[in-house]
């Protein structure tokens, strides 16, 4: 996506082949670019979110076992590479996914042949990401130019959303807001409710960033505020993102999520997941019980950054000393409440048997992997 008409990339490679990224934390106040080398660089960069978002989780990571193959490319490091990457952060599966796929293409290679190899397998898994997001794009605006149809002219089709599902949680184009940049460019009238999305506001910081610098029109909510707007009409569509999407349709995402969904099913407006299919894990079903849910320091709840008078970013504590945080990054909507899937394929209902009729040769390929074929 364009960042004052210069097009970015969240992550990328430079005329040097180095790995930049942008360094997410520090958004919207600041863009900082920063170089990514040792695989602790990588570690760092994920387990403390300069990057963030499944898709570009799963990218980040197929890059560090590059960068590291580069260092050292014996299977030692190539095992060690991937406990290292894989015990950033447990929920989001599309981490686990590029690190088996890098060690799948890697493991049976010489030694000497793996550095190449890993650099073309970690870019071609960014572009196939953008690729996947972009067909999103075209799929989610079939259904908002459905909607715009039933409302008076001219009137915009009025979406919320929730974290930051958007082009920075990506490599690019985002998955919620793919549709939305897409109905933007079909010349169709839209509005956005950001959820702010405590406690660390990717909403605010991130999403609110990206439409504004795309000229999507669009309000800042707290996240208390959708069902209330849900009551009240004014909420056409809810489309969020995925950390990881079971095999029947149960949807993991940011906290909070589960209860939008709540409010929607209750006010039946239509609740749409964006899901690339790198995100779904064919290896759970039920995911209240089988997706591992990670708990963030408290310390996210406790305090909050932001810019003061004088333009420093800082942080300051909002809660009395001594009163600690508990804090649950992620929460899981059941496929019962899920409207629909938005993905690279096409819309698709959230159960087994229609996930399994569209991405069986996925489905079949994840478990002849788990069974060792
Ligand atoms: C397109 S995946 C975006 C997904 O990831 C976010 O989590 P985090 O920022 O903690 O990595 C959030 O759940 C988004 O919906």
């Amino acid at each position: 996506m364009k960042i004052d008409g210069k097009p970015f990339r969240s992550i990328w490679r430079d005329d040097a082949g180095e790995v930049r990224i942008i360094d997410q934390r520090w958004l919207p106040h600041e863009l900082r670019i920063v170089p990514l080398d040792s695989r602790e660089d990588f570690a760092t960069a994920i387990r403390d979110m300069w990057v963030r978002g499944a898709p570009l989780i799963g990218a980040t990571a197929a890059y560090g076992v590059a960068c590291q193959m580069r260092r050292d490319a014996s299977d030692a490091a190539l095992s060690e590479t991937w406990e290292i990457l894989h015990a950033t952060r447990p929920t989001a599966i599309n981490l686990r996914w590029a690190l088996d796929e890098m060690d799948r293409v890697l493991r049976p290679l010489p030694p000497g042949d793996r550095a190449a190899a890993a650099f073309r397998r970690a870019d071609e898994i960014a572009e196939e990401d953008v690729e996947i997001n972009r067909r999103i794009g075209e799929n989610g605006l079939a259904l908002i130019r459905e909607i715009a149809a039933a409302k008076p002219d001219g009137a915009p089709v009025n979406i919320l959303t929730h974290c930051n599902a958007g082009w920075p949680a990506t490599v690019d184009w985002g998955t919620a807001t793919s549709p939305i940049y897409h109905a933007m460019e079909a010349g169709i009238a839209v509005h956005v409710f950001v959820d702010e999305t405590r406690p660390r506001n990717q909403g605010a910081q991130l999403t609110a960033w990206e439409l504004n610098s795309a000229g999507v029109p669009h309000s800042l909510i707290v996240d208390n505020a959708g069902g209330h707007l849900m009551q009240h009409g004014e909420v056409d569509l809810v489309i969020v993102g995925t950390d990881r999407t079971t095999a029947r349709g149960d949807v993991c995402n940011k906290i909070g999520t589960y209860l939008k969904a709540l409010a929607a099913k209750a006010n039946d407006v239509p609740f749409y997941v964006a899901l690339p299919s790198p995100t779904i894990d064919w290896t759970v079903t039920d995911g209240l019980r089988e997706i591992p849910i990670e708990e963030r320091d408290g310390a996210e709840i406790t305090h909050v950054q932001g810019r003061d008078d004088q333009g420093r970013i800082t942080t300051v504590q909002i809660s009395p000393d001594g009163t600690e945080g508990r804090n649950p990054a992620f929460d899981v909507t059941p496929a019962e409440l899920v409207t629909g899937l938005i993905t690279e394929r096409g819309i698709c209902s959230a159960n087994a048997d229609a996930m399994a009729q569209m991405f069986g040769d996925l489905k079949n390929a994840a478990q002849d992997r788990r069974h060792g074929g």
